[in-house]
């Protein structure tokens, strides 16, 4: 008899067919004589829909964002709870504030304090099935607060380190984490297990199958976790604590279209540069990705100016850019250039560690699309370029065919193939 947490996504909660659907897989679970901590998320678009209602309204105060935003999963969890009884499942909802789940104060993007699962052990000791809201909290004033989009992993991983559960499980629409996202690239491959390292990159890189704070949690904590389809039987994907001794050098492409580019052209190339420009996005809370700063060309000139490059969240782009005008101004830089339509494309690979020409692969596969780099930032596991957004598609299925992601891994072996004969 083991301990699982599972959690199920809005794409897998989206209409009471599918809830019924849920409470039967579970009855499943329970009739092998599992205990099950469930967790639900909102049906698939209800968080958008309040979001949007807030829209329409304005003033979105912090906290009453969380109010409205956390009644989307209120609804699962009762809805489901009704479902496992129907199926002939004792089971019990709890909102995240019964349980309750301690956060800190931080409206909107709450990271978990403390849980006290006293009253879930005493449910689960009862027989019953524990069905729990994700992505919400409540902090010290007793105000509901949410985790953040796709929190609700994040609320599985923690229940299931506060319970010392055998596995948390996450069901979603896809049978595991592929090597990249199976609606971009139809030979995507699902991988049998991947690091916390590479999942981590991936997660922080644009793969939404898992939320990144999820992934750190259970890291730290080491919660054994897994990507499991919902509808479909099978193995999934285990994120696994330890790296084998072979793996392979590229696990997968991660993208995204979230970022937008920010270029001071014609600033003077002297001291403390970055650190004016940078300042006063930092001290707005912006956070900055990319950053790149080219070499001034003639050292032996007094006067010599560079240009400055970084990319923000979208979302804060016309913030930042707000604030780039007035610090480039007072330095006397020539002009401040904004891109939204880019996108970022990342191979991941703790292989990578040990394998030398993975860059110089990834350049030639685009340059042979015509696809032209705009930014470059490498990691030891992961290298990530900026490009115009329309040619994402096609540079993530060039790369996917180059690294060879949809046959079985290649994998380093250093003994048997020296780096120096690797192409
Ligand atoms: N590498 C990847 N592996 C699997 N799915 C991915 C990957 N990258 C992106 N995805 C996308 O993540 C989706 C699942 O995440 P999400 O829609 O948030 O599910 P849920 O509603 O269950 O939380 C998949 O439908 C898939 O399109
Ligand atoms: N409902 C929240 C929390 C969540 O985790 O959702 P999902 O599991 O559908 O990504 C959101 O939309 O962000």
């Amino acid at each position: 008899m083991a301990l699982i947490v599972q959690k199920y996504g809005g794409s897998s909660v989206g209409t009471t067919e599918k809830i019924r659907a849920i409470a039967n897989k579970i009855k499943g679970y329970r009739d092998r004589g599992d205990d099950v901590v469930v967790v639900v998320s909102a049906m698939g678009g209800e968080t958008d829909r309040l979001q949007g209602l807030a829209d329409e309204i304005g003033s979105p105060l912090p906290r009453e964002m969380d109010m409205l935003l956390s009644t989307g999963e209120q609804v699962t969890i009762a809805l489901l709870t009704m479902g496992l009884s129907a199926a002939g499942v004792d089971a019990c909802s709890f909102t995240g504030w019964q349980v309750p789940i301690r956060t800190d104060d931080a409206h909107g993007k709450a990271r978990i304090d403390s849980i006290d699962a006293e009253h879930l052990k005493t449910e689960l000791g009862r027989g019953r099935v524990v069905v729990v809201a994700g992505f919400q909290g409540v902090n010290e004033a007793n105000d509901i607060t949410t985790l953040g989009r796709g929190g609700s992993d994040t609320t599985a991983v923690a229940l299931a380190a506060s319970l010392k559960a055998d596995e948390c499980q996450i069901f979603t629409d896809v049978d595991g984490v592929y090597t990249t996202d199976p609606r971009v690239v139809p030979g995507a491959r699902r991988l049998e297990k991947i690091t916390f390292e590479e999942m981590l990159e991936m997660a922080s890189l644009g793969s939404k199958v898992l939320q990144i704070r999820a992934v750190e949690f259970a890291g730290k904590y080491g919660v054994p976790l897994r990507v499991l389809s919902t509808f479909d039987d099978g193995p999934g994907t285990l994120i696994s604590l330890e790296e084998d001794v072979e793996e392979p050098i590229i696990s997968g492409i991660a993208f995204t279209k979230d970022e937008a580019q920010l270029t001071v052209l014609g600033v003077p190339d002297r001291p403390g540069i970055a650190y004016s420009l940078l300042g006063p996005i930092g001290e707005a809370n912006i956070e900055v990705d990319m950053i790149l700063q080219n070499v001034s060309g003639d050292p032996s000139s007094d006067y010599s100016a560079t240009d400055f490059t970084f990319t923000v969240h979208r979302r804060d782009f016309d913030r930042a850019k707000g604030l780039l005008e007035q610090a480039a101004s007072e330095l006397g830089a020539r002009e401040v250039a904004g891109n939204t339509s880019i996108a970022k494309v990342s191979l991941v690979g703790v292989g990578m560690r040990s394998h030398a020409n993975v860059a110089a692969r990834m350049f030639k596969t685009l340059s042979e699309e015509n696809i032209n780099i705009r930014m470059i930032s490498t990691t030891e596991i992961k290298i990530s370029i900026v490009i115009e957004a329309k040619y994402l598609e096609l540079a993530v299925r060039a790369l996917h065919e180059t690294f060879d992601l949809d046959a079985e891994p290649e994998k380093v072996d250093s003994e048997l193939t020296p780096l120096s004969e690797q192409d």
